[in-house]
C-alpha cells in the first residue's frame, strides 16, 4: 500500500483526489491537510500531492524534500527560477523525488506534446487558455509550459519569433509574452479548463484544443504520479510526459 498525503484536501483538485485516492486499491489515504493545518501529519506519508496555491507550494516542498517525502506537484506557478530553487532544496536534502506536471489530463499532455512537434512547421503560434473564474494565476501553468515547449522547439529548428506589425496598443491587447509566444486568457463562467494552441502559415492553420469537462478527468494521472514517483530516473521531473512514454 503507498500511504498518500493530500495539501490542499479541502479545495476542488484537493478534494477529488482524496476520493480518487480512497478508491485506489494500493493506496492508503493517511493524511489530508488544508490552510492553517500543520504539515506533520504528512511526515506518516510516502507520497505527498499538493494542489493549493502558487503562493504556498515553495514551503510546502521545502517541508516535504526535507523530510523526505515524495511530492507529487500540480500546484501551477513553476517558472525556471522556481524550477532551480525545488532543485536546490533536493541537493541540500537528498533522497526525495519531485514530480511538478503542469497538467494531469493525458489530453493536455498529448496536446502539449503535438504543439511542440507542430511549432517549428508554421510561421505563426499564439496559445488562447480559457478556464474557470476561480482560477488565482494567468496564464495557465499549462500554456505557460506550452508556451516554453513551442519557444525550445522554434529555437532548435531556428524559426524566428511570429510575424506582428502591431505597433500601438490597449495593455494586455497581445496578451502575455512567455519567450515570444503570445497567451491569451480567457476567465469564464462555465468553463473548467480549456486551451487551444493556434498554428498559421503559407494559407492553412492548425488548431489544437484540448477541453477538460470536469476535475475527475485529472485524477488517472495524478494516481499515476502517485505511484511511479518514488521510481523516476531523476530527482525531479516535470511534465506527465515520460511516465507516458513521450
Ligand atoms: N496540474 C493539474 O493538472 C491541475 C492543476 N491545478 C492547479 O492546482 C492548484 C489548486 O487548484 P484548485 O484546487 O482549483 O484550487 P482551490 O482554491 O480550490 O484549492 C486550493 C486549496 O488549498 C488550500 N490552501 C491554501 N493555502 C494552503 C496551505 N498553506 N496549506 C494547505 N492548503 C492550503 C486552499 O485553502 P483556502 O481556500 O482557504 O485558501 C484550498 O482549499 C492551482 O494552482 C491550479 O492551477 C488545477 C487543476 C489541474
Ligand atoms: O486552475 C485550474 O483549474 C487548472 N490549472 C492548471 C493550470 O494552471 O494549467 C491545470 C488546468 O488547466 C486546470
Amino acid at each position: 500500500m503507498i500511504k498518500v498525503g493530500v495539501l490542499g484536501g479541502r479545495g476542488r483538485m484537493g478534494a477529488e483526489v482524496c476520493r480518487a485516492v480512497e478508491g485506489a486499491a494500493d493506496m492508503e489515504l493517511v493524511a489530508v491537510v488544508d490552510q492553517g493545518d500543520s504539515l506533520e501529519p504528512l511526515k506518516q506519508a510516502s507520497v505527498v500531492v499538493d494542489f493549493t496555491h502558487p503562493g504556498v507550494v515553495m514551503d510546502n516542498l521545502r517541508f516535504l524534500v526535507g523530510h523526505g517525502v515524495h511530492a507529487v506537484v500540480g500546484t501551477s506557478g513553476f517558472d525556471p527560477a522556481r524550477v532551480g530553487q525545488v532543485r536546490e532544496l533536493q541537493r541540500e536534502t537528498p533522497g526525495a523525488k519531485v514530480l511538478i506536471a503542469p497538467n494531469f489530463g493525458v489530453g493536455a499532455v498529448l496536446m502539449m506534446h503535438f504543439a511542440q512537434k507542430a511549432a517549428p512547421f508554421f510561421e505563426s503560434v499564439e496559445i488562447v487558455e480559457l478556464h474557470h473564474p476561480n482560477k488565482a494565476d494567468a496564464p495557465s501553468g499549462t500554456a505557460y509550459r506550452t508556451a516554453e515547449l513551442i519557444a525550445e522547439a522554434r529555437r532548435e529548428a531556428g524559426v524566428p519569433a511570429s510575424p506582428d506589425a502591431t505597433v500601438s496598443e490597449l495593455d494586455g491587447a497581445r496578451g502575455a509574452a512567455v519567450e515570444d509566444v503570445r497567451i491569451h486568457s480567457v476567465r469564464l463562467s462555465g468553463l473548467i479548463a480549456h486551451q487551444e494552441v493556434l498554428l498559421g502559415g503559407h494559407g492553412e492553420t492548425f488548431t489544437i484544443r484540448h477541453d477538460s469537462m470536469n476535475r475527475e478527468s485529472f485524477m488517472p494521472g495524478v494516481l499515476l504520479g502517485v505511484r511511479k514517483v518514488a521510481d523516476l530516473p531523476e530527482d525531479l521531473v516535470l511534465g506527465l510526459e515520460p511516465l507516458l512514454g513521450l
